[in-house]
């Protein structure tokens, strides 16, 4: 028997999303005879120190990912689980991406006190987000709309919805389904309208990158079409040096058809101002995912991305 320790963060999603990759990684093991067991970890993030501050105040990237990375490093891991979305750009030497299973639902979705859709949420409504991507999406399409930061794990701003005197709250979708709670949902929001995040509804396991055997383990836990899209997606996010705390957000899919064969992305994406007032978009297709990113980024940089970041930055 082989003893497998997976660090996680110790959210009721992190741990939900947790126990969900380490029963699929059981079953592979059991499949393929390779006599894994696994113990779950909970580890503490900066990230879940500070849940009640403004993360675009706190600034610093992987504020939920550094101390599983250096409990990777120490050895007291062997595995960590992630959302992908919350992966700074560059892992730090020694740790690589083990795997990217497939993709829960990507969108953003609005949850409401009564309302069926945002298109049904009265003038001057009051939407609780801290992602200035949402904001900044929200008020392009509504500029009516009254935003208002909301922070804590997903359990504590369904709470706050109510006990704030919100008229709905946005969320990724992904992040309901994994812990069960679809039935909250109000409405989907279609990524013309909210682009999501890098990442969205994707995992990252991390793991050491001279671990052959969680490697081996991991690689067959691996979604192609999914590490490809977040290869594209991670690539835009590189060029325009995003986190989670810019408004930035990039969609890519693979679509049926390939071009010689390789399996062809389109990717689409965004940055805009926090008040909405500007909104920048744009789409292209390519079968190279790292250059795909770099060809998005680079539209809108040409059309002044560069800009609007800055003055978010100041
Ligand atoms: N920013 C926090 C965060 N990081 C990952 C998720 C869950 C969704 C996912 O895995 O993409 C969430 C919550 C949210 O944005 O609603």
């Amino acid at each position: 028997m082989k003893t497998i320790i997976v660090g996680t963060r110790q959210s009721t999603l992190a741990l939900g999303q947790t126990e969900q990759v380490v029963e699929q990684l059981q079953r592979i093991s059991d499949e393929h005879g390779l006599g894994c067991n696994f113990e779950i970890k909970k580890i503490i993030t900066k990230g879940d120190r500070i849940l009640d501050v403004t993360l675009s105040k706190v600034g610093g990237k992987g504020l939920f990912v550094k101390e599983l990375e250096q409990g990777l490093l120490d050895g007291e891991i062997d595995m960590a689980v992630h959302s992908m979305k919350d992966m700074p750009f560059e892992l730090p030497e020694g740790l690589v991406v083990g795997a990217v299973p497939i993709r829960e639902d990507a969108r953003d979705c609005i949850i409401t006190r009564g309302h069926r859709s945002l298109d049904e949420l009265p003038q001057g409504a009051l939407v609780g987000t801290s992602s200035l991507r949402r904001a900044s999406q929200m008020q392009h399409y509504r500029p009516d709309l009254r935003i208002e930061s909301i922070r804590g794990n997903i359990d504590s701003r369904l709470r706050k919805l109510e006990a704030e005197d919100f008229d709905a709250i946005l969320l990724a979708a992904a992040g309901l389904h994994r812990l069960g709670w679809q039935d909250r949902i109000s409405a989907y929001l279609p990524p013309e309208i909210c682009l999501p995040a890098v990442g969205q509804g994707a995992l990252c396991i991390e793991c050491r990158g001279g671990d052959a055997f969680m490697l081996d383990l991991l690689s067959r836990f691996q979604d192609a079409s999914t590490a490809l899209a977040v290869r594209a997606e991670r690539s835009f996010l590189g060029r325009l040096q995003g986190g989670c705390q810019v408004p930035l957000g990039a969609f890519a899919s693979v679509s049926a058809e390939s071009s010689g064969g390789r399996p062809l992305l389109t990717l689409t994406g965004m940055v805009g101002s926090p008040d909405g007032q500007e909104v920048l978009k744009e789409s292209a297709s390519g079968t190279d995912p790292e250059a795909l990113g770099l060809l998005v980024a680079d539209q809108l940089i040409a059309r002044g991305a560069d800009r609007i970041l800055a003055a978010v930055r100041e």
